[in-house]
C-alpha cells in the first residue's frame, strides 16, 4: 500500500502542500481533483521522487520512498506520466516504447556497460533486447497501437500519441500509475475514451494496477474512480468514495460556488 503521511512542501514562502495524508490501496483507482494551484502537480512530484518534501513521508509497504531519486521510485513500481508528451517525433512507435523500457532493464550494468554489451552482441544484451521488445509490443497491443509499430510518431494523431505515452508507462507493468492530467489538450470524446481505456487497463485482473489520476474533468474522473480526494490550497479537504465526493458540499463549494 502507498501511504502519504503528513507531507508538507514549501517553495520559499509558498506552501504548496500542507500536511497531506492519504493512502492508495493496490488496484485502487484514486481520482485527485482540485482547482488550479491546489497542489496536485506538486503532490505528484513528491510521490514520484522529483521533489523531496519539506517534511513528512511517502512509504510503500511501510518503506520510505521520500529519499529515493525518481529512477529508483520507478523501479519500486511507481510510474508517472507528465502533462506534456515526451516522445521523439522522428522515431517509430515501437522505438519510442523501447526507449522507455530498455534502460530500465539494463541498469545494473550502467549505461556504458549496457551499450558495450550491446555492441559486442553479448548474450545478456541480446536477451534484454528481446525482453524489452516483447514488453513494448505487448504494451502497444494493450493500447491498440499494434498496427502502427513502424510508423513515426509525427504520423500519429494526438490521441494516438497519448496512447503511446501510456504504453510506455505500462510496459514495465507498474504497481502504481500516476497520471498528471492525461487528457490535457484533448476534446471531450477523446478524453473520455482515453481515461476509460486507462481504467480498463488498470482493472485487468491479469495485470492489475492502482491509478493516481489527477484530472480536471470532474464528472469523468468521479465516474471512473473508486475513491477521490479533493485538494485546495495545498490541503486535502475531502477523501472518500467517488460517488460521495461527487455530491459533497466541498465539491459544490469549490466548483459551483456553493450552489
Ligand atoms: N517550483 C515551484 N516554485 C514555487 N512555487 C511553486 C512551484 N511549484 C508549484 N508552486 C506553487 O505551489 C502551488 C501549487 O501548485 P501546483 O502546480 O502543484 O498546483 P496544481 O493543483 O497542480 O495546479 P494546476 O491544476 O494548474 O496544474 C501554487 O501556488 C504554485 O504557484
Amino acid at each position: 500500500m502507498l501511504e502519504v503521511s503528513a507531507i508538507t512542501m514549501k517553495f520559499g514562502g509558498v506552501t504548496a502542500l500542507d500536511d497531506v495524508n492519504f493512502r492508495v490501496e493496490d488496484g485502487e483507482v484514486l481520482g485527485v481533483i482540485g482547482p488550479n494551484g491546489s497542489g496536485k502537480s506538486t503532490l505528484i512530484n513528491v510521490i514520484s521522487g522529483f521533489y523531496r518534501p519539506t517534511s513528512g513521508a511517502v512509504t510503500l509497504d511501510g518503506a520510505s520512498l521520500s529519499h529515493l531519486p525518481p529512477e529508483r521510485v520507478r523501479r519500486e513500481g511507481l510510474v508517472r506520466t507528465f502533462q506534456n508528451l515526451r516522445l521523439v517525433d522522428e522515431m517509430t512507435v515501437l522505438e519510442n516504447c523501447l526507449a522507455g523500457v530498455y534502460p530500465m532493464l539494463t541498469t545494473g550494468y550502467g549505461f556504458v556497460g549496457a551499450s558495450l554489451a550491446s555492441l559486442l552482441g553479448l548474450p545478456v544484451a541480446r536477451r534484454r533486447a528481446w525482453e524489452a521488445d516483447l514488453l513494448a509490443r505487448e504494451a502497444l497491443h494493450r493500447v491498440d497501437l499494434e498496427h502502427r509499430l513502424n510508423d513515426r510518431v509525427s504520423e500519429l494523431s494526438y490521441a494516438e500519441q497519448k496512447r503511446l505515452e501510456i504504453a510506455r508507462s505500462i510496459a514495465l507493468k507498474p504497481r502504481y500509475l500516476i497520471l498528471d492530467e492525461p487528457t490535457a489538450g484533448m476534446g471531450v470524446d477523446e478524453a473520455d475514451h482515453l481515461v476509460r481505456m486507462i481504467v480498463q487497463l488498470a482493472r485487468d485482473p491479469q495485470q492489475p494496477m492502482a491509478l493516481f489520476l489527477v484530472e480536471h474533468r470532474l464528472e469523468l474522473v468521479l465516474d471512473v474512480s473508486d475513491r477521490a480526494i479533493v485538494m485546495d490550497g495545498g490541503r486535502v479537504l475531502a477523501d472518500g468514495p467517488a460517488e460521495e465526493i461527487a455530491v459533497s458540499q466541498v465539491v459544490r463549494d469549490i466548483y459551483v460556488g456553493g450552489e
